[in-house]
C-alpha cells in the first residue's frame, strides 16, 4: 500500500490553512452566513470556505473567459469565479432549484457582478445538451448531481477548448469511493473517477482539497 504523506487535517491545522488563504469578502462571507442561517439542512452543499479563492485563482491563472458551472446552489462557487473574470468574460450557471438560486441571484447582484452571469434553471444536463456543440468553454466547474457526473463529463469535453480546465467537486464523496458498500450517489462518483482516470483526451490529477477535487486539463498535443 502506498504511504501517504500528507499531514492529517486537524481543526487547528484547517483554521491555520484559512488564516494564510485570501480571507472572503463581505459578499461571500454574507452568503456563506446567510446559506448556513436560512437553509441549516442544506449549507453542507455549498462549496467549503477554501475553494472560494481557489476556484478565483484558477480562472486567474487560466485566463479563463467562457466559464460553465454545473450546480450552482446559493451562488458561492459562482460568485467567486465570476469576480475573477477579466472584461468581457463570462459564467452560465445551471442549477434546477429556484429557491436556492434566488440567493445567489441576490449576491451577484450585490456583488456587482450579476451582468457577467447568466443562471439557468432546468434538469443541468439538458443544459448542456442545448450549448453550442463546438469547443466554446475555457472552464467547467462540476458540482451537480453525482449520479449524472459520467454523462456531464462526455458532454462537457467536446464543448472545451484545447487546453480548458474541468474542475470536479466530491471526488471522495465523503469516502463513499472506496466503501463497497456506496449509495447510487457515491457509485456515481466511483464511476466517474475511473472514467476519467481512463479518458486519453485529458490530463487529471485528482486532490486532496476538502471533499476530494480533481483538475482535469483537455490536451492540446
Ligand atoms: C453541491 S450543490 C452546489 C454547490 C455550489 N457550487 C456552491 O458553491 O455552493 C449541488 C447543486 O446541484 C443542483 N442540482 C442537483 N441536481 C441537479 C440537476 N439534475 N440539474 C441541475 N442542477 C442540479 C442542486 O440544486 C444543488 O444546488
Amino acid at each position: 500500500m502506498t504511504e501517504s504523506k500528507s499531514s492529517p487535517l486537524t481543526s487547528e491545522l484547517y483554521e491555520y490553512m484559512i488564516d494564510h488563504n485570501p480571507p472572503l469578502d463581505p459578499v461571500q462571507r454574507a452568503l456563506v452566513e446567510t446559506t448556513r442561517s436560512l437553509l441549516p439542512e442544506s449549507a453542507h452543499l455549498q462549496v467549503a470556505e477554501e475553494q472560494a479563492p481557489l476556484l478565483a485563482f484558477l480562472v486567474r491563472l487560466t485566463g479563463a473567459r467562457d466559464i460553465l458551472e454545473i450546480g450552482t446552489f446559493t451562488g458561492l462557487s459562482a460568485l467567486s469565479m465570476a469576480q475573477a473574470l477579466p472584461p468581457g468574460g463570462r459564467l452560465i450557471a445551471l442549477d434546477i432549484s429556484e429557491e436556492w438560486t434566488a440567493h445567489a441571484r441576490e449576491a451577484w447582484a450585490k456583488a456587482g457582478v450579476a451582468d457577467r452571469v447568466e443562471l439557468r434553471l432546468g434538469d443541468g444536463l439538458e443544459s448542456v445538451r442545448a450549448l453550442p456543440a463546438e469547443p466554446h468553454l475555457d472552464l467547467v466547474f462540476l458540482d451537480a448531481d453525482k449520479e449524472h457526473y459520467v454523462d456531464y463529463w462526455e458532454e462537457v469535453v467536446p464543448r472545451l477548448r484545447p487546453g480548458g480546465l474541468i474542475v470536479a467537486d466530491n471526488v471522495f464523496f465523503h469516502g463513499e469511493v472506496v466503501d463497497p458498500g456506496a449509495s447510487p450517489a457515491g457509485e456515481g462518483v466511483k464511476a466517474f473517477n475511473d472514467h476519467v482516470a481512463a479518458d486519453r483526451r485529458m490530463e487529471a490529477v485528482m486532490l486532496t482539497v476538502a471533499d476530494g477535487l480533481t483538475l482535469a486539463r483537455k490536451r492540446n498535443d
